[in-house]
């Protein structure tokens, strides 16, 4: 018998398939604090959760016979995945299942904030009738500025097309021609908040995503825009929001999440007049919570039963003969997709990866699986993993070509990744020196030696004198230090780059400071 613990409040009926099973026994503890669940995990073989159960890496310490994690929505920043994947642990999601819930919600969060429903309700059933004060606005003929198309993000595109609204989108996968199919005009971020009336946020939140609308893109807003985030609490600055409403900028907001949640009683989007606020019901519907149990239910009996499955979002154990050889070079695989990811502007078409040496008689699928899982982190967050990495790129129209060559060129062994954008195509190359660790040895057309870590800066400029010395003046003149600074040019007074690792992320003002800089080209910070 298969034991099944439910620790979050989920539908019986999307659960039916487990309980009425032969095999299995579902018990149902809700409400469970971390000592109390860990207690008991011992005794089951899979547990099923929404959001509320933060699945830890003592949890699963204790999970002897845990074989799966079934994440019953979308969001899987609830469950510790590496903890898990180095147990052996798969976790399961149902990415589908609330989509039209939480996309419905963020309509009822534009229509609420044009018209003040909430704020108007509350006057009306404390005795005052004021018709006054809730003049709103119209949704036909606005524009919607909707950052994030993926599942939701699209179908919020479809029902405000019928609303008669213009659609600004921002994604870094959406293609022209995607975004022609759904009648969105493509833009960035910063051409959104200028252009667009009311702005919808359905990204995950990923370091890129954190604060992606801050001080800086309120003050490029029209003033009276309106702005909802059915997302995930982070994306949008709580404080730099209720400033804008402040100045005047925003004239209303509706937010369901919030960074901390849930967020405490004088958290000051709760008591906003203009902000209307929801505790995180995105996926709180009848049909989506039925669908998503349904989808996770059947996933966790394919797993308990050893039978194949589909939405892992983690990765399943590694043959050990196999492991020994490549998991040198799988932290490397990853870095170099995040950095080429990082350095690459537009959305990616192709991806090459080139192994030579020793790598090219191996199977390096995981090798591929964690380069593209760097690449498309970058803005999938934790929701791409080595298990869904290339169903993920496939989902995109990202192509992946695989090239081997087991002739040797100065190193034991190199990958080589090259990705072709709609915009440029651009080549890093790496491998990992024993004794040395990894080290990014080519960028594009130049040899360099650089120890992929933490935060760096690659600035693509003229070989000129002086270069290295305003750079550092600037940097230094920000507090931000220099740990390793690398120079790769082909001839002298040519064109050329440099990687510099330093202590701390630079700001976005300080990347700008250095791209005014005389000779440089271009600066992009990466985050590894
Ligand atoms: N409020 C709720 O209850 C609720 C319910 C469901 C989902 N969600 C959240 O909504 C979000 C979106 O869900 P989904 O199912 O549409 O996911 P999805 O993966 O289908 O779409 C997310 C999209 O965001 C894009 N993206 C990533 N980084 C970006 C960036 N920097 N700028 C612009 N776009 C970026 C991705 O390319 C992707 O297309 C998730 O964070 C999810 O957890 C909330
Ligand atoms: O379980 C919930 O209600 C939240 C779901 C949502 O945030 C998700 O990511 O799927």
């Amino acid at each position: 018998m298969y034991k099944v613990l439910v620790s979050d409040p989920i539908s019986d009926l999307g659960i039916r398939q487990l309980s009425e099973a032969d095999d299995v026994i579902v018990d149902k503890k809700t409400g469970l604090s971390e000592d109390e669940l860990t207690a008991i995990i011992g005794e089951y073989d899979a547990l099923l959760v929404r959001s509320q159960t933060k699945v830890t890496a003592k949890i699963m310490q204790a999970a002897a016979r845990l074989k799966v994690i079934g994440r019953a929505g979308v969001g899987v920043d609830n469950i510790d995945l590496e903890a898990a994947t180095q147990r052996g642990i798969v976790v399961v999601n149902a990415p589908d299942g609330n989509t039209i819930a939480t996309c419905e919600l963020t309509f009822a969060m534009l229509m609420a904030v044009a018209r003040q429903i909430p704020q108007a309700y509350k006057k009306t059933v404390s005795g005052e009738w004021d018709r006054k004060s809730f003049v709103g606005v119209e949704l036909r003929n606005k524009v919607l500025g909707v950052i994030g198309m993926g599942r939701i993000g699209s179908e919020v595109a479809k029902r405000a097309k019928v609303f008669g609204m213009e659609i600004v989108g921002y994604d870094p996968f959406l293609t022209q021609e995607r975004a022609d199919k759904l009648g969105v005009k493509l833009a960035t971020v910063d051409e959104i908040a200028s252009q667009a009336d009311f702005i919808t946020v359905h990204t995950p939140l990923t370091n890129e995503t954190r604060n992606l609308i801050d001080r800086p893109q309120f003050q490029l807003m029209k003033k009276g825009v309106r702005i909802v985030n059915c997302a995930r609490g982070g994306i949008i600055n709580e404080q730099a929001l209720v400033e804008a409403i402040e100045e005047g900028i925003v004239a209303g907001a509706g937010f369901d999440v919030f960074v901390e949640e849930p967020p405490a009683p004088d958290h000051p989007l709760l008591n906003h007049p203009k902000i209307v606020v929801t505790p995180h019901l995105g996926a709180s519907t009848v049909e989506a919570q039925e669908n998503v149990a349904i989808d996770v239910s059947e996933e966790v009996l394919h797993i308990l039963r050893n039978e194949p499955f589909k939405n892992a979002v983690n990765m399943p154990p590694v043959p050990p003969i196999v492991l020994n050889k490549l998991q040198p070079y799988f932290a490397l695989s990853e870095k170099l997709g995040r950095f080429l990811g990082q350095m690459t502007e537009g959305p990616a078409q192709e991806i090459t990866v080139g192994f030579t040496g020793e790598l090219a008689d191996l199977d390096t699928t995981h090798l591929n699986r964690y380069i593209v899982k760097g690449l498309l982190s970058n803005h999938l967050g934790g929701d791409v993993n080595i298990v869904n990495a290339m169903h993920m790129a496939k989902l995109r129209d990202i192509k992946i070509v695989v090239q081997k060559s087991s002739a040797s060129e100065s190193f034991t062994n190199l990958i080589t990744v090259t990705l072709k954008t709609d915009k440029e195509t651009r080549t890093l190359a790496g491998t990992v020196l024993e004794g040395y660790g990894e080290r990014i040895v080519k960028i594009d057309k130049y040899t360099v030696d650089a120890s992929p870590e933490g935060a760096m800066l690659l600035i693509s400029h003229n070989d000129k004198p002086g270069m290295v010395g305003r750079v550092g003046t600037l940097l230094g003149m920000n507090d931000v230090n220099i740990a390793s600074m690398q120079v790769g040019r082909k001839e002298a007074g040519g064109s050329a780059i440099m990687v510099l690792a330093i202590d701390k992320h630079a700001s976005a003002e300080v990347v700008n400071e250095l791209s005014k800089l005389p000779e440089i080209m271009k600066v992009k910070q990466i985050i590894l």
